[in-house]
């Protein structure tokens, strides 16, 4: 009690009794910014403890119960200035401790203002012997700070005011000093510590890490793709040097088993020792995971990641010497047996994707509706290869791309039927592959990059990373990319890869998406022939998958010719010359007299005969213009009224069947003025429609296969630009 002059009895007469503060704090947490005066302090009797700052005592203490909540006690007495540590609000009459943190003085007057310091009260009008008292409020830090203990200041009690130290800092209501952290310098009376140093050691090390990241990260990637490629070698040379032993083995048990054989039987022993030669070899073949130890065979069995690079690449590299050893065996056999077993046994199937049409007839929009392809029937089928051949214009990208249902802009009529079902092509785009004639590839990546990108995006994604690796590798291996898997595709400002390595990546883009419909468009323009052949080599591995590849292709080699199974030839106009196996393409040409001079390259030849570069002089007389329709007549397929002249004239009148002419196909051709307006209205909203259901609806998704998803592939492309 040394901070008021009253004596101990005096004070605790003055603090208020439980009522009075139920009274006080309901009305202050109530939100009400001016507090309602209490029962001592109405206009009738109005005492000097009503006045801020002031308090007065209760007449009779004893008559008071201090457990009381709902009674405020009169009091009228003795009114004095508030006791220094607390505090007297306007019209309480009574004294309130002031709470930890806050410093409650008592207030003087300053007589330029005449405002009780450090408060914000006036004395009261009318009253001269009034004096300031102590404090007048209570209100919480953020709406007023008077009350509370200073900033640069700290108040071990609520009557006491000391001055931050140096070294030390005080916040508003501190009740003691905080020590300022080292290499901060806190001056005497600080309010808080200056923590500029630190952040601005914070952003010279983080300036420091991101400097030694981007000298270091081309050194760390190297580091990283140098130990890969090391994992690789050892991998790809030990499933070698496993071949070349398991070879050497073979080939001493086939020179004991043929001299076993030439005893008994003389004749039959080249037969049985082939034989014996691919029994061995489908044997080995087996022992895939021989270069894996126990741990990862076991996972595999279990179809479990396996986790180190050399493990995967391990897996990898002796499923690839595998399936190499397979395709051997695939050639060297004789024995429909053997092949059989061997190609169920080990080779993996993609879904089928059978693609067939019938009267496939593609118009150009507009003014003359030309036939960019004309009444094309065929049916292209798994695990074969179909080239799509004819002159410059036919419509050959045309048709692969209706096909693929990328022909926009057009008008499509006939059937296209997916394994035998009117589906839509987009059910299945997961797991079709479409090589477009210009390059899609990503010319700031590597060839690898390129490849993964591709694979991580379309594969299914709960593909274990081995086979994701397996896939990838496969590809490189087959295209012949493995020498330049690190370089850069290359810009037109940066050069790359050659175009021919270029173009391979383009393909292999689509073939690690392991699709079960490949189309590309010109693949092998611009690649000498050897690469073409390689290129070849690669699809035809696909098909033994069950892939279904189809392919434009400009002036094949005869060599490169013979890889195909089927052919499409176009004439001019996007009609079919010829759709069949490529085996019997010459027969049927030399049946209508055009028989392939002797040094000729045949696919260049039935060019230039589309072309009319070579006259036709047949025993049948049938002229470039009627191989259109001598190709539907000999196919029993409808003729269109305006190719009926042509038919006519190959045929003496009455051959010709009348269902092969009956076709009403022009009959509504004419049409009116308003007709044609129609027509063209219908055909641009059907244009539009498709193209808002191509790109904004979802078509039910036939493929069976969950690739990534937008996240996860948004991940990806965001990946490509880092590695850029
Ligand atoms: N959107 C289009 N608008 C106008 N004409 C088109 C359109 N698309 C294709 N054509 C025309 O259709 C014909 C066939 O084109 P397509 O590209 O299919 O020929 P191609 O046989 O692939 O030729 P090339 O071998 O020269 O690439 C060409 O005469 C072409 O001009």
């Amino acid at each position: 009690m040394n901070f008021c002059h009253y004596s101990a009895e005096d004070v605790i007469g003055r603090v208020c009794y439980a009522a009075e503060l139920k009274d006080y704090f309901e009305r202050f947490f109530s939100g009400s910014r001016y507090l309602k005066p209490n029962r001592n302090c109405n206009i009738t009797s109005r005492v000097s403890g009503c006045e801020p700052g002031w308090a007065c005592a209760v007449s009779v203490p004893e008559d008071v119960d201090m457990k009381d909540f709902v009674n405020i006690p009169a009091r009228t007495d003795d009114c004095q200035p508030c006791c220094e540590g607390f505090f007297c609000p306007k019209g309480l009459t009574c004294m309130i401790p002031c709470p930890l943190g806050a410093y409650c003085p008592t207030a003087t007057l300053d007589t330029d203002t005449g405002i009780c310091k450090p408060y914000s009260y006036q004395l009261p009008p009318g009253m001269p012997n009034h004096t300031c008292g102590g404090a007048n409020i209570w209100a919480d830090i953020l709406t007023s700070r008077d009350l509370f203990c200073s900033s640069g200041s700290y108040c071990p009690t609520s009557t006491q005011k000391i001055p931050c130290s140096s070294g030390h800092y005080c916040r508003t209501g501190s009740t003691s000093e905080k020590a300022c952290y080292n290499l901060i310098s806190c001056n005497e009376g600080s309010s808080t510590q200056h923590i500029q140093a630190y952040g601005a050691m914070l952003i010279a090390a983080i300036f420091t890490i991101l400097l030694i990241i981007y000298n270091c990260s081309d050194q760390v990637l190297t580091i990283r793709e140098r130990r890969r490629a090391k994992y690789r070698e050892a991998a790809s040379r030990r499933a070698k040097e496993r071949v070349k032993a398991d070879e050497r083995t073979m080939e001493l048990s086939t020179l004991h088993q043929s001299s076993e054989d030439v005893d008994y039987n003389d004749s039959g022993t080249s037969n049985a020792s082939q034989e014996n030669i691919l029994k061995l070899r489908s044997q080995t073949c087996n022992n895939t995971d021989d270069n894996l130890d126990h741990s990862s065979k076991k996972r595999l069995q279990k179809g479990k990641q396996i986790h180190t690079h050399s493990e995967i690449f391990n897996y990898a590299y002796s499923q690839i010497e595998k399936e190499k050893a397979m395709q051997e065996i695939q050639s060297l056999s004789f024995s429909e047996v053997t092949t059989t077993m061997a190609v169920n046994a080990e080779t993996r199937r993609r879904p089928t994707i059978e693609v067939s049409f019938q009267d496939l007839t593609v118009t150009l929009k507009g003014k003359g509706r030309r036939h960019l392809l004309r009444c094309v029937t065929g049916k292209m089928m798994p695990g074969r290869i179909t080239a799509v051949m004819g002159p410059s214009g036919a419509g050959k990208t045309m048709f692969l791309s209706a096909l693929a249902g990328k022909a926009h802009g057009c008008k499509i009529t006939g059937s296209i039927l997916i394994n035998g079902k009117p589906d839509s092509i987009h059910s299945y785009k997961r797991i079709i592959g479409f090589v477009p004639q210009d390059d899609v590839v990503h010319g700031n990546l590597t060839v690898e990059e390129n490849l993964w990108f591709s694979a991580n995006c379309r594969l299914p994604a709960n593909m274990l990373k081995q086979d994701r690796v397996l896939v990838v590798e496969r590809v490189i291996e087959c295209l012949g990319l493995q020498t330049v898997r690190n370089s850069l595709v290359g810009t037109v400002e940066k050069r790359g890869i050659s175009g021919g390595q270029r173009k391979r990546v383009n393909v292999g883009l689509e073939m690690v998406m392991e699709p079960s419909l490949l189309i590309l468009d010109e693949p092998t323009s611009g690649l000498d022939s050897s690469s073409s052949q390689l290129l070849l080599r690669a699809l035809r591995r696909e098909t033994l998958e069950g892939v279904n590849v189809s392919m434009v292709v400009h002036q094949p080699s005869y060599l490169l010719f013979q890889m195909f199974d089927d052919l499409v030839l176009l004439a001019k106009g996007g009609l079919t010359v010829y759709h069949g196996s490529v085996r019997e393409v010459e027969e049927y040409f030399s049946e209508i007299g055009i028989n392939v001079p002797d040094r000729v390259n045949p696919p260049d030849y039935f060019i230039d005969v589309l072309e009319g570069m070579v006259k036709l002089n047949t025993s049948s007389g049938v002229t470039c213009e009627q191989l259109p329709v001598r190709w539907m007549l000999h196919k029993g397929y409808h003729v269109p009224p305006d190719m009926h002249a042509n038919a006519a004239a190959m045929f003496p009148e009455g051959q010709l069947s009348s269902n092969v002419l009956n076709d009403n196909e022009g009959a509504a051709e004419d049409h009116s003025f308003v007709g044609e307006i129609w027509e063209y209205v219908k055909s641009n909203v059907k244009v539009r429609s498709d193209v808002i259901r191509h790109n904004f609806l979802r078509t039910k998704d036939l493929s069976n296969r969950s690739t990534p998803g937008i996240l996860v592939q948004y991940r990806y492309f965001l990946g490509r630009y880092v590695s850029c």
